[in-house]
């Protein structure tokens, strides 16, 4: 089944999409697979699997600072999906893989996306490289039905939203700040209109990410969008192995308000 499906199945029960970002192999490779099958069992939508990377140039310290821990630990793309691969028969949710593009070439596209499919992952979240280059990955993603998600951010004119939204593959990934990722405490008031813009643009899900960390912030974003992901926050309570906090969040998120 497709990411798409997958998460319209989730929106069609009435309930929101919880999308966590996990940093792959943050406290070492071993603790991928009790990672995600827990996260699975307390009822998230999807995972999105973060790949270690140098230059990290769209994230916030919480998410820089996981990153050299896993790259410490020797994490690179060719281990998370082997790894992936080893217990990808025990998941069911879908897998959307988030890397830059340099470990992406320096992989080969073509195997990228054969080894990414036997990982079992679904999407693929690539946030430096260009919309206009994307057909670079398109044709092997396509050909191993993985699907390319789009970043919409707040400041992209009206045209080139309508161009992304539609582009987008799997859902789109609305960013609801300006700037990189971390907790925020509060979001501009005018992210409605922007979302209504987003949902008329597209018939795929549209999901909200970057800054969202409360029980607050995943209620009001529940009201506007059909789901949120949630990266540092997340990432920050796997190395307390604080659950409670992360089963809050999903739960508060599932019963957002429908529109
Ligand atoms: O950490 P935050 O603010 O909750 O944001 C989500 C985010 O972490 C995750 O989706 C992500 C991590 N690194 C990224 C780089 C670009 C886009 C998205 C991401």
């Amino acid at each position: 089944m497709t990411l798409q499906k997958q998460l319209e199945d989730v929106l069609a029960t009435g309930d929101k999409a919880f999308v966590p970002y996990i940093m792959a192999g943050d406290r070492g490779i071993e603790t991928l697979k009790p990672t995600i099958l827990k996260l699975q069992q307390i009822g998230v939508s999807a995972v999105e699997v973060g790949i270690p990377f140098t230059d990290p140039v769209a994230d916030g310290p919480t998410i820089e600072q996981a990153g050299e821990r896993a790259l410490a630990h020797g994490i690179t793309l060719r281990k998370v999906l082997a790894e992936l691969t080893s217990f990808s028969q025990e998941i069911h949710i879908p897998l959307v893989v988030m890397t830059y593009l340099n470990p992406i070439l320096a992989y080969g596209i073509e195997d990228f996306a054969k080894d990414a499919k036997l990982g079992g992952v679904q999407g693929l979240i690539v946030p430096d490289m260009p919309f206009e280059e994307s057909a670079l990955l398109h044709t092997a993603l396509k050909e191993h039905g993985i699907a390319l998600v789009q970043l919409v951010s707040l400041t992209s004119p009206v045209e080139r939203i309508k161009k992304l939204a539609a582009a987008s593959e799997g859902f789109i990934y609305a960013v609801t700040v300006n700037g990189i990722t971390g907790e925020r405490v509060s979001f501009a008031t005018e992210l409605a209109g922007h979302f209504a813009n987003l949902k008329a643009a597209s018939n795929i899900p549209v999901l909200a990410g970057f800054g969202i960390s409360t029980i607050e912030h995943v209620k009001s974003f529940g009201d506007i969008a059909d789901g949120v992901i949630v990266g540092s926050k997340i990432v920050t309570a796997l190395v307390e192995q604080d659950w409670a906090t992360i089963e809050a969040l999903v739960q508060a998120t599932k019963k957002a308000t429908i529109n």
